[in-house]
């Protein structure tokens, strides 16, 4: 499924992009007077190859999952919190289910890999079951996860995806929720950005500035003990990645696949982005930033993606927040191209040619 996925993946659509662009230049206001707003209509017609594309409605599909290198005390919050949080997306009552609520999205919560035993029982009903392993290994110790687990967990992301199409979605955003997901996030952008672990690693949920550096110790301790090859991104995300971290590069994949638009979120959102764009580059075409995080690695992993990310809010909490908050503008780029008068059919002068 995985290859299928990625055979299936094509470039966006330069032509409709060229058409869309010149289309823009005949709207009533000055060329280029709407900014980033028509650059981002362009990137949407070029993804869908659709002149008049649209993103109404979006999905919101949450993937939930433990680390095992929670174990080494490199998060504010106890692992527990996972599953917990797992049962308030559900209960509707998370951060994301709000800013998903006022912009209309479909919301799935998909456990690839919670540890606790009650989220598969009791506390996540009315999530989706998809369960690869009930969290990595502490990869101080052990690779977090096999091969064969980081592909059924990339496939199961692929599912979720289509499963978001099928329901008529045509915007996909994902989130995620993962205790200690910053330090295999981090891991896994050292590795595959080159920077040192001392650029990528941050607070996360808020660790004291002391315990920062023991984190940054650890994420270093578990690179040299893997020795991951930084050319081989399954190898990468296996090693040093989560369940979550895969399921969202799956979804990135099986979104590409259908030139689908895909909101990417914050630091672990384009950690996996990044590990998506290099199983397969052309994905890349299929992704807009929907704002920077103040983790500080959330850059590195920006430059890395040649990202310009829409909004700069200082959150610093993932879930698909911040990337449900710049869904508006996706739509407002969409509604410009579809509903705004053309000079000739509101009969308004056109100005002189070229900027
Ligand atoms: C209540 C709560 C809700 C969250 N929602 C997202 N995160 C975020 O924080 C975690 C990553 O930070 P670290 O690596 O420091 O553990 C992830 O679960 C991420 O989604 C949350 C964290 C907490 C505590
Ligand atoms: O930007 C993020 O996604 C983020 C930052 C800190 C903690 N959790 C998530």
């Amino acid at each position: 499924m995985l290859n299928d996925t990625l055979a299936r993946i094509t470039g966006s659509d330069r032509e409709t992009g060229r058409r869309v662009t010149d289309y823009l230049d005949t709207l009533t206001k000055p060329p280029g007077s709407l900014g980033q707003l028509e650059i981002l209509a362009v990137q949407l017609a070029s993804m869908t190859g659709d002149d008049f594309p649209r993103v109404t409605p979006p999905a919101v599909v949450v993937f939930a999952a433990d680390h095992g290198v929670a174990a080494e005390g490199v998060s504010a919050f106890p692992q527990e919190v996972t599953a917990q949080m797992v049962a308030n997306f559900v209960a509707g009552g998370a951060a994301i289910n709000v800013f998903a609520r006022q912009i209309g999205a479909r919301i799935e919560v998909i456990d690839v890999g919670v540890a606790s035993e009650l989220a598969s029982g009791e506390l996540a009903q009315g999530a989706v079951d998809e369960k690869v392993r009930s969290g990595t290994a502490n990869f101080v110790e052990s690779d977090a996860m096999t091969r064969a687990e980081a592909i059924q967990a990339i496939e199961s992301g692929i599912r979720a995806a289509n499963r978001a199409l099928d329901a008529g979605c045509r915007c996909l955003i994902v989130g995620e929720m993962g205790i200690a997901n910053t330090s295999a996030s981090s891991a896994v952008l050292a590795v595959l950005s080159g920077e040192p672990v001392a650029a990528v690693v941050g607070p996360g949920t808020g660790i004291e500035t002391s315990r920062l550096a023991h984190k940054q110790a650890v994420i270093e301790r578990a690179i040299a003990a893997r020795q991951p090859q930084s050319g081989n991104p399954l190898e990468v995300l296996a090693k040093l990645g989560g369940l979550e971290m895969a399921a969202m590069a799956g979804a990135y994949l099986g979104a590409a696949a259908r030139r689908m638009p895909v909101l990417v979120d914050g630091f672990i959102a384009t950690v996996a982005a990044l590990v998506a764009c290099r199983l397969c580059p052309e994905v890349r075409g299929f992704m807009i930033f929907g704002h920077r995080s103040r983790e500080p690695g959330h850059d590195i992993a920006l430059t890395s993606l040649d990202a310009k990310p829409l909004l700069d809010l200082e959150l610093r909490l993932g879930e698909g927040t911040g990337a449900a908050l710049a869904f508006p503008l996706l739509e407002a780029a969409t509604r410009m191209l579809a509903e705004m008068a053309t000079f000739a059919s509101a009969g308004v002068a056109a100005g002189e040619s070229g900027e």
